[in-house]
């Protein structure tokens, strides 16, 4: 393992177009990111705390490429993923997000959303996957089989599969390409109450046998102790602190964090 190994993200800036203050002015630009370095190691959970606004999700973004970079780099391996390229690295990483029924086209089956996935990236596919039916159903079942979903989930659509299922499709389909890096982004917060412990539950053992890395992006403070190793915490853009998780519960160094925290206290999610 080298030093560069996992994800790096270096000096990352991100903005996007703002409102224009008339009809005929410029547009003014928001910097969503604002010269963020963080890395996520090899079989290591990093969890990305902090207010609505403060930048996690479109860090998540930036590293799956739905967003570019206004400058600043992110590398897997030591691939850069922001060089056209080398964008064959991303298919190491795959992104959950809040929610799963967006996520998922409304027209496929789930066995169809799952290999739609090999379609994109046959180097990544199983063998035999793409040209042999029966081989694609075996693969599909088996990925709904470690999702804890059954076989006839395979035909049905989104609207037949309530919200929990619908996210344990997205995990299948994330895990088709066999990724070292999962991205949560609130992975569970749009499920019920009940089945949010089921889903992380089995993220968090999905992440073991496959000895994945994470980048969890959550609210819940609670959540961040029962998964990550590692909580970076982001504040309007920047990144305030960054430390393992033990340290940063029990001896946080900035004041933003200790709010995030106290504030947690208060609706006793954190303890
Ligand atoms: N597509 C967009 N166009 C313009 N501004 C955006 C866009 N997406 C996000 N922003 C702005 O960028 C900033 C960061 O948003 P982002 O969604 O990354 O934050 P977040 O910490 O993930 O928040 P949340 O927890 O609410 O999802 C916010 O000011 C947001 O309003």
């Amino acid at each position: 393992m080298t030093a560069s190994a996992g994800l790096r993200i270096t000096d990352l800036t991100v903005t996007y177009p703002g409102p224009r203050a008339s009809g005929f002015g410029r547009r003014s630009s928001i910097t969503a990111v604002d010269s963020v370095s963080l890395g996520v190691a090899p079989h290591e959970t990093v969890a990305l705390v902090g207010e609505s606004g403060s930048g996690k999700s479109t860090i998540a973004r930036a590293v799956v490429g739905l967003v570019a970079p206004a400058a600043g780099g992110i590398e897997f391996d030591a691939t850069s993923l922001t060089n056209q390229r080398d964008r064959r690295a991303r298919r190491n990483i795959a992104m959950i997000f809040q929610d799963p029924r967006s996520a998922l086209n409304p027209r496929m089956s789930a066995a169809a959303s799952i290999s739609e996935a090999w379609e994109a990236h046959p180097d990544a596919a199983p063998d035999g996957v793409r040209k042999d039916a029966r081989r694609r159903r075996e693969a599909v079942v088996d990925l709904l089989a470690q999702v804890g979903l059954d076989p006839d989930v395979a035909e049905k659509r989104p609207t037949a599969l309530s919200g929990g299922q619908c996210q344990r499709v997205s995990i299948a389909r994330a895990l088709a390409l066999r990724p070292r890096l999962l991205i949560c982004d609130e992975a569970v917060s749009a499920l019920d109450v009940s089945v949010q412990a089921q889903v992380l539950q089995l993220l968090v053992s999905v992440r073991e046998a496959r000895s994945l890395s994470m980048l969890f992006i959550t609210h819940d403070l609670g959540v961040v102790r029962q998964v990550a190793d590692r909580v970076a915490v982001m504040r309007r853009g920047e990144l305030v602190e960054s430390a393992d998780v033990t340290t940063l519960f029990s001896a946080p160094q900035h004041d933003y964090t200790r709010e995030l925290l106290d504030a947690a206290v208060d609706l006793d999610v954190s303890g």
